[in-house]
């Protein structure tokens, strides 16, 4: 037992150690473990010594650690390169991420998102007009998927653009559900496997990528475009270098962007609707909410009403506090860590996992952590949450430091208009009419609610 290394978890097996219990259930793996060994401790996971550090002090330890110390790219290409594409993300030097990062930023401005909403209110309205799941007044629905299916025509339709989205009627879904295969927690150690699920990844990702380069040259022909999306952003940013982005570095982007915001929303919209189906009672104050602030005839949806709606912005940071889609950030550690306050030295051997859901369900900072209760986000809340020391966030779901989440904004546009157009439309309640919700699954790389998830829904007159 080496004292200048946190204490290890022990496990009976060498090289699985502990993956299996912590795959199973990782917040209840955090929260054992930090009762016995406190905030930090190393244990084995696929062979790999991972220590974890929760806590704010952990947070900042391995989010904001300096890029000499701490890597991203190094634990992520195995998964993510042979499902975006090459030269991106994490293929590619960080510095060059970082400015791929502010080529995608310069997209997500608040007058694109003036575009967005009305496009992303109109593609749920029809989704349920069309959808055979909705007919009649009420029924029951396995909503998990319906919810991904919202999400990617909203998504594709306003960040990606028209011709992306109407090519997600055609052949476009079947890829995309292709490469989704790909990108799972196995490939971390089998993603060089000659699987089948590997082969149809690569035959995705080149296909998908052709796709959106043969997009591109056909709107460089057309010349301008009115398009507030993405694409064209990135069609006309300029690496700092003098070089243009490569056409096939934009369609690699445009991959992993739509697979960001993909999983990480369609997550979190299924768990809104679970908890709206949950709570009634927040369902009809949040329809109240809009009509009183927006008139009983509920004229159409704008991007100036997001901000005059409190409870439905509460709806959405409430449901992430209890269900960050990303449980694990990892790191490579590249040398020798100090770690403050402590007598350890993390060496460049480990991985370095933060658990970010760690202070977001803690009752120092959170009372009563685990009810969700959207009003602990009022002003004036008796339950409101806590600060660290330093006044850093015990609520970090979209990450924090130099790897820290781009699309925050443009998430919260479409769940918050998603949720708005939902409200309006139904009165959802549990099947058993209990306030309770399904388990979650963390054998995916985004945890998701479990399936079936069955909701009653009744269609307001
Ligand atoms: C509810 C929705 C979302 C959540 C909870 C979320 C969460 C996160 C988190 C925790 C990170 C940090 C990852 C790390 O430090 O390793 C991150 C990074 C990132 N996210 Fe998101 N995300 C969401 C939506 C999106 C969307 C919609 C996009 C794109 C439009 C996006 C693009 C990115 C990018 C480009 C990064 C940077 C990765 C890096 O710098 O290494 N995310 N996100
Ligand atoms: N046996 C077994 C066994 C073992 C272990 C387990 C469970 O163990 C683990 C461990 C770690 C993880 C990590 C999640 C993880 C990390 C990175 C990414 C990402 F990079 F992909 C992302 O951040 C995603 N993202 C960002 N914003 N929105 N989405 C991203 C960045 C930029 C980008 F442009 C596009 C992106 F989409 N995605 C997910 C998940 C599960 C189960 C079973």
């Amino acid at each position: 037992k080496n004292p200048n290394e946190p204490p290890l978890v022990f496990s009976w097996f060498p090289v699985v150690g502990s993956t299996i219990t912590y795959g199973m259930d990782p917040p209840r793996f955090f929260r054992e473990n930090r009762a016995k060994y406190g905030d930090i401790f190393t244990f084995i996971l696929l062979g790999k010594k991972t220590t974890v550090y929760v806590g704010c002090a952990g947070n900042d330890f391995i989010l904001n650690g300096k890029a000499k110390d701490v890597c991203a790219e190094e634990i992520y290409t195995v998964l993510t390169t042979p499902v975006f594409g090459k030269d991106v993300v994490y293929d590619c030097p960080n510095s060059k991420l970082m400015e791929q990062k502010k080529f995608m930023k310069i997209a997500l401005t608040t007058q694109a998102f003036q575009s967005y909403v009305p496009i992303i209110a109109d593609e749920v309205s029809s989704y349920f007009k069309k959808s055979a799941d909705f007919k009649g007044k009420s029924g029951i629905v396995n909503m998990p998927p319906k919810m991904a299916q919202i999400t990617i025509f909203t998504a594709s339709h306003s960040l990606q653009g028209k011709e992306i989205r109407h090519k997600f009627d055609e052949t476009l879904a079947d890829l995309y559900h292709d490469l989704d295969m790909g990108f799972n927690p196995v490939n971390f150690m089998l993603h060089w496997a000659p699987l089948p699920w590997n082969n149809r990844r690569d035959h995705a990702q080149r296909t998908i990528a052709k796709i959106y380069m043969d997009t591109i040259k056909e709107r460089r022909a057309a010349g301008k475009s009115d398009a507030q999306d993405m694409m064209w952003h990135l069609m006309n940013s300029t690496y700092k270098n003098g070089t243009p982005v490569p056409d096939h570095e934009i369609a690699h982007m445009m991959i992993a962007l739509l697979m960001a915001g993909q999983h990480s929303s369609s997550s979190t919209s299924s768990w809104i609707m679970l908890w709206l189906a949950a709570r009634p009672d927040i369902m009809e104050e949040l329809y109240r909410e809009q009509v009183e602030v927006l008139g009983a005839d509920l004229p159409p949806l704008q991007y100036e009403d997001l901000a005059k709606l409190p409870l439905n912005q509460a709806i959405i940071k409430e449901t992430l506090r209890l269900h960050a889609p990303i449980h694990s950030i990892m790191r490579a550690v590249k040398q020798p860590m100090p770690v403050p306050g402590t007598k350890y030295v993390i060496p460049p051997s480990h991985v370095l996992l933060s658990a970010g859901g760690v202070t977001a369900t803690d009752p120092a900072f959170f009372p009563e952590p685990d009810t969700w209760e959207p009003h602990r986000w009022d002003k004036d809340s008796p339950i409101a949450p806590g600060w660290c020391k330093g006044a850093a966030s015990p609520y970090l779901p979209f990450g924090a430091g130099r790897h820290r989440c781009i699309g925050e904004q443009f998430a919260n546009v479409q769940l918050q208009t998603i949720t708005a157009m939902v409200v309006r439309e139904f009165k959802f309640r549990n099947v058993d009419g209990s306030n309770k919700v399904i388990g979650t699954d963390y054998a995916s790389l985004f945890s998701r609610p479990l399936e079936p998830a069955n909701i009653h829904w009744e269609k307001r007159d």
